[in-house]
Order: C-alpha cells, then structure tokens, then sequence
C-alpha cells in the first residue's frame, strides 16, 4: 500500500509499547497535566472523552459529542478523539467520528494525521478504513506537487487539425495567457496572507487579434471543462473553454498596459512559487513548450529549417527529403528530461542524507538529484548520483512521486533511497557539502527553526515533499 512499508515495520518493531494499552493510557494522560482550579470539570470531560476514543467506548463517546465536544476537538498535543482511535485500532469510533463528520485530515502536533499514526502502529484494520474513506471522499486524493495540478483536457488528436484550431482561436470562450521572453504575465489576485495569490491572466481573442498579425508563436495547450462536460469528449470541444500560450517577445510591452493593467511579465521565483496551483500546473506545460520551440528551431537531424506543427507540440523538419519525415523521430517532439531525486535513509533508518550545491542559496539543503542517461533504470540512477554526490552506496529504492520541473523540461521523479553505507565524500564537482541529519534536525529545517538557521526548499518543491513524508512516517509518538 505505502512505499515506506519496510522503513515502518523496523521503528514499529523498536518502538512498539508490549501492550496497546499501556501506551493507550500514556497517550490519554499527557492531556491532563498542569491542571487547576475551575477548569478541573472540563478537564476532567475531556480526559474520559480521549479514554473513550482511546479504548473503543463508543456509547459514552457519542453521548459526550452530543453534549460537550466537537469531534474535533484536541488535546494540549493536538491530538483528536480519531487520532487516538487510530493509535490503538479503535475500528468501531473511527465508524463513530468519521458518521459525525469529525475532520480526517487534521494533523497533531508532529504534524501526523490519524491515517499515517494508523499506519505507524501497523493497526492494519484502522489504516485501512481510513484510508478507504479518504479515497472515497477524493478519488483523487494523491499527492499532487506544484507544477502538476493541470486540468487541460490536451485534446491530442484534435489538434492535428488546422481548422479545427483555427475555429478554437477565435471562439468567444477561448482565452489567452501570455507570455515574453519565457516571462508569464501574471497578477496579484488573492491578499497578502494567501499562499497563492498569483494568477495567470488569461486575454480574449478580441484583446490580442492585433497581436497575430506579425505571425507569433501560438502554443495551443487544452481545454479547460467544468465537471458536467468531463465524461463526454463531444460536448467538452463544444464547451470547453480552449487555452492558447501566445509569445509576445517581439512586442512592446506598453502596448499591453491599457490591456492588463497592474499585471506584470515576470521570472521572479518568489511569484513563480505562488501561483494558484492549477495555473502553475498551466505555466509548467507552456513554459516547456515554448523554451523548445524558441530552442530547437533547426531540425536536428539535417539542419534544415523547420515548421511548428499539432498546436506547437511537433516540429516538422521543410525538407522532404530528410530521415525525420520518414517515421516516427522523437527529434521532432518537445523534450521532457527524467531526474531522479532522492532521500537517502541511513543504514539504521534514523538518518537522512541532505547536501548543498554550490549555487544554492546560504545555508539551504536539499535531496540529493541528477539527471538519468541513457539506458538507465531510475533506481541505478539514484544509486549512480548518490555515489556521485557524496559517496554513500544505496541498496533499494522506493518511488515517491513526481514533478514536472519547467526550468526547462525536467521531470522530477522522487524517491526515498536506502544507504548501505554511511562514510561521505564529498562529489565537490557539483556539491558544496552533502551531510547526515537526523529526523529532529530535518523538524527543525521544515518548520525553519534549526539553531543555525538551516533550512530545506518550500514545499512547491518535491524535495520537501518527499523529507515531510519522512518526517511523518518515521515521527517518534
Ligand atoms: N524540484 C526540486 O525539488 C528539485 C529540482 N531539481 C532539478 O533537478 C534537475 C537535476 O538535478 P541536478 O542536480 O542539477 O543534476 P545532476 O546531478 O545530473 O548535475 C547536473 C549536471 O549534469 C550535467 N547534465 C547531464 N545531463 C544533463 C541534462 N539532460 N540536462 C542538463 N544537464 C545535464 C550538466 O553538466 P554541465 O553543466 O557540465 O553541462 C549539469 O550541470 C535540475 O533540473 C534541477 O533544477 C534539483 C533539486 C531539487
Ligand atoms: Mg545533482
Ligand atoms: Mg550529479
Ligand atoms: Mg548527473
Ligand atoms: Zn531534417
């Protein structure tokens, strides 16, 4: 089911109390410390309320939620009635609290849900159910890093057909994000405390038919549907609102400030990260396309000139004569470049391999990456890099997830590395320091409170994902 299985099963065999009971108790009581005065009643409400989750007592916990607690309620570690439920296999509250409602995705304090405690405590039933529930209520529900959340439906075969893109570009729905010099024009949409408050802005037809006619590059990259066209291919190209990339390097910017108003063209990092998500999922798939298409202008095999094709996903080489007009060449098709990306877990499971390239910025870490060559399985190009970047030898290999990486065409493919040795050296071509830390050290980089003030990527990146799936699978309850 999970592709930390083996890691978990070693701390559960270290850690594992010898009676669920036992711990169930430790758990409960460390809500009811440094207790005083008026509030004794109250605490004393909710030490039987966490007993009841703790200790399977269904009926007195539904009295208890009818007449005092939210079924969300915490203790002073921020755990929920379902958390503890969890922790000791309490199948039958779980039942309770997720019918009342209760939150499923909350996290406590070391930032664990009541599915990874499940999952830690090997309460195979409670995980299960859990688990369940969330892919009933989210199908989807998978993580899905930044830059590949897009929804575009990219209509693959229609866009072989010229007139069926001609009649898309100037449908009254269609839209237009705009891009200068790989720079996407975006605007501030939400308010300052937002995560994501960046949006691409998206033009008419009307707004940039002045702009076709020096013959700009024009990528077209799907269409965007609500819910009810999804199922149904023929509605959704009547419906649909397609969505075109136009570059407009050649074009004085000023001429769009009547247009756009306080949006900007930008390569800012900082805004780059903050895209609402299913626009960063959009920026990823333009921002490739259209690096290739400016880079790859020539045919790689004959050097001759070539013609933009299929909505800007192919480049078809103007000599007929040439070997790339006679079967498939993926010389004629946008590049995409595997990486691997990895965490690197120490020989005995409480260590994690983190190093600094030297571009990076001052006292940032991060997993180890390197790009796959040719005729590489992922796993031996995770063990290639590693032994490369700093010395240490990987035995297994487990994949994470992915991510698209536009910077230009990288796809991230993330794993968590076993080590079988744990010496370094240091691969000082490419790193500045490669290091072991340990998972109360990685806590303090992810919440930046380590004393020195190191500190790991955002979590736009997938280097932070994969060390905070770590962090909350390996996390000491
Ligand atoms: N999303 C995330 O969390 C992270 C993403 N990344 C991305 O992962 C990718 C790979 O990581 P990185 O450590 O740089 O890779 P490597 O460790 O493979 O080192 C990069 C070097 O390898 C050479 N190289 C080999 N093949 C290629 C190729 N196909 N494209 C470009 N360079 C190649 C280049 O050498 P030369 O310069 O001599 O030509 C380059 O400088 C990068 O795109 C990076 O931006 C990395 C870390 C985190
Ligand atoms: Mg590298
Ligand atoms: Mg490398
Ligand atoms: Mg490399
Ligand atoms: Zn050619």
């Amino acid at each position: 089911m999970h592709m930390f299985t083996c890691l978990r099963v070693w701390q559960f065999i270290v850690r594992k109390p010898s009676t669920v009971n036992r711990h169930c108790r430790f758990v409960v009581r460390m809500s009811s410390t440094d207790r005083t005065g008026p509030s004794d009643t109250k605490k004393s409400f909710e030490d039987k309320y966490f007993d009841c989750a703790a200790n399977g007592n269904v009926e007195e916990l539904k009295f208890l939620l009818q007449a005092t607690f939210n079924s969300d309620h915490r203790n002073d570690k921020g755990w929920t009635a379902l958390m503890l439920a969890a922790r000791n296999g309490q199948v039958h509250v779980i039942e309770a609290l997720l019918q009342k409602g209760c939150d499923i995705n909350l996290v406590n304090k070391t930032g664990q849900t009541a599915e990874d405690i499940a999952v830690f405590w090997d309460q195979k039933k409670a995980a299960n159910m859990l688990t369940d529930f969330i892919k009933k209520e989210n199908p989807d529900k998978q993580l899905r890093n930044y830059f590949s959340l897009n929804n575009l439906d990219r209509m693959a075969e229609n866009r072989k057909d010229k007139d069926w893109l001609q009649s898309r570009l100037k449908k009254e729905t269609t839209r237009f994000i705009i891009f200068s010099d790989l720079k996407p024009l975006v605007r501030l949409s939400g308010d300052a405390t937002q995560r994501y408050k960046y949006t691409l802005v998206r033009l008419a037809y009307s707004d940039i038919e002045f702009l076709l006619k020096t013959n700009p590059l024009l990528v077209f990259l799907g269409v965007e549907s609500d819910e009810s066209t999804k199922d149904n291919s023929t509605v959704l190209d009547e419906a649909g609102q397609a969505l075109f990339a136009l570059d407009v390097t050649d074009t004085d910017e000023s001429k769009f400030k009547t247009l756009v108003g306080e949006a900007e063209f930008t390569t800012s990092y900082h805004v780059l990260m903050q895209l609402e998500p299913s626009d960063a999922g959009i920026f990823a798939e333009a921002r490739s396309l259209l690096d290739w298409l400016d880079r790859y202008k020539f045919c790689a095999t004959c050097g001759s000139a070539t013609t933009v094709a299929e909505g800007g996903y192919k480049r078809i080489c103007d000599n007929k004569s040439c070997r790339t007009n006679k079967g498939i060449h993926n010389t004629c098709y946008p590049r995409t470049d595997p990486s691997v990306i990895m965490l690197v877990v120490s020989p005995d499971g409480k260590r994690c391999l983190l190093g600094r390239k030297k571009q990076f910025p001052a006292k940032m870490y991060s997993c180890l990456a390197g790009f796959m060559e040719p005729g590489e399985a992922l796993e031996d190009t995770c063990r290639r890099e590693v032994y490369e970047e700093s010395g240490v030898r990987v035995g297994r290999v487990d994949y994470h997830s992915s991510q698209p990486w536009p910077f230009p065409c990288s796809l991230m493919l993330g794993c968590l590395a076993h080590a079988t040795s744990e010496n370094i050296k240091v691969g000082e071509d490419e790193m500045e320091d490669v290091q072991w830390f340990r998972r109360s050290e990685l806590v303090q980089m992810l919440t930046k409170q380590h004393p020195q003030g190191l500190y790991i990527p955002p979590e736009q990146a997938i280097a932070h994902q994969i060390i905070k799936a770590w962090v909350r699978m390996t996390a000491n309850l």
